[in-house]
């Protein structure tokens, strides 16, 4: 392997293990979001309040998209990856509340 090649590997492996770290801070992260959200379920299904809460949402979503434009991020991806969370937070409260 020439010096080059061996760079290339090195800087490889350096990014693959901060792109490591990073995913297990995201999926410490959402776990911890999933603990406060299944409160949120609970709190939501004891005094029969509805599963999903759209105008809370708008407001997280423009939140996001404003954190995401400051962090270099997509705003799109944002919305869309909060979407798939959310939608997985709602199938969560309907089980909960014997919804579903
Ligand atoms: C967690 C809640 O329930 C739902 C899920 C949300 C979320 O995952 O952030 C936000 C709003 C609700 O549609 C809530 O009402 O706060």
């Amino acid at each position: 392997m020439n010096d080059v090649v061996a760079r290339a590997a090195e800087l490889l492996a350096d990014h693959r293990e901060s792109i490591d770290r990073l995913d297990a801070i995201l999926i410490y992260t959402l776990g911890e979001r999933f603990k406060h959200t299944q409160q949120v379920g609970q709190l939501k299904a004891e005094h029969d309040l509805p599963p999903s809460d759209p105008d809370r949402e708008a407001v997280q979503i423009a939140r996001l998209e404003d954190l995401a434009r400051r962090a270099d991020l997509d705003p799109d991806f944002a919305k869309k990856f909060l979407a798939f969370i959310i939608e997985e937070v709602i199938q969560h409260h309907k089980k909960i509340s014997g919804e579903q």
